[in-house]
């Protein structure tokens, strides 16, 4: 039987470079797992493209989609819902490839639950004094908002302790460095390798 594929969650506050992280990650092109697309009720923005960068969706699809048990996991976050299609997961997962989630983490908590068995990095800032200013600094948000996020982010970062690794943002090609390290250590675990070393002896 065919062994299936893991599932990576990277997940962390907001604003310390998840989305920037992963980005990097699939521009190398030794990166073997698959990027899981989420749907989104947020606007495309500019240059963004449906199907690329998210799957672009209204409030009542979304809806519908949470009602007929199509997401794994699902968060609403900043006044839009955001969530990752579970066909495409299962479906990818048994043909024996890695998928790769970039979520926040309430959406990482819920999948923790369907699948103890995931991969779960969680992204940490060098300091929150590092994080403000990398929110500052990309001006998407207004002074209060930053505040909130600050406040959400010091939650955020007291459940670091859930996950399997973490890995801290100091510089992006650092963060992807470890990352594929992690993922091809969770390869070689005992508990992984197990159904192979059964092959192994039955081929003799
Ligand atoms: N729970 C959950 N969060 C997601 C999903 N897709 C993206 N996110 C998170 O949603 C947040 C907002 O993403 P986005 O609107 O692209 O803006 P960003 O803040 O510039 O990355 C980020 O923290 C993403 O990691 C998803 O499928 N589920
Ligand atoms: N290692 C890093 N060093 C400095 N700035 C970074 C680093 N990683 C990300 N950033 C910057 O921090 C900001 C937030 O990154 P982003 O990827 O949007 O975060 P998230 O997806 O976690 O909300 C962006 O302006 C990004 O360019």
């Amino acid at each position: 039987m065919k062994e299936k594929g893991l599932l990576i969650v990277l997940s962390g506050p907001s604003g310390v470079g998840k989305g920037t992280v992963r980005k990097a990650l699939f521009s190398q092109p030794d990166t073997k797992f698959e990027y899981s697309i989420s749907m989104t009720t947020r606007k495309p923005r500019e240059g963004e493209v449906d199907g690329v960068d998210y799957f672009f969706k209204e409030r009542a699809e979304f809806e519908r989609l949470i009602e007929q048990g199509k997401l794994l996991e699902y968060a609403e976050y900043v006044g839009n819902y955001y969530g990752t299609p579970v066909d495409y997961v299962r479906e990818t997962l048994e043909t024996g490839k890695d998928v790769f989630l970039e979520i926040e983490v309430q959406g990482a908590k819920q999948v923790r639950e369907k699948f103890p068995d995931g991969l779960f990095i969680f992204l940490a800032p060098p300091s929150l004094s590092e994080l403000e200013s990398r929110i500052t600094n990309r001006g998407t948000e207004d002074e209060q908002l930053i505040k909130n996020r600050m406040e959400t982010a010091r939650k955020e970062i007291e459940l670091m302790n859930l996950y399997d690794y973490v890995v801290e943002n100091d510089k992006i090609e650092n963060a992807c460095e470890k990352i594929k390290a992690i993922v091809v250590a969770e390869h070689c675990r005992t508990t992984r390798v197990a159904p192979i070393y059964k092959k192994i002896l039955e081929a003799e």
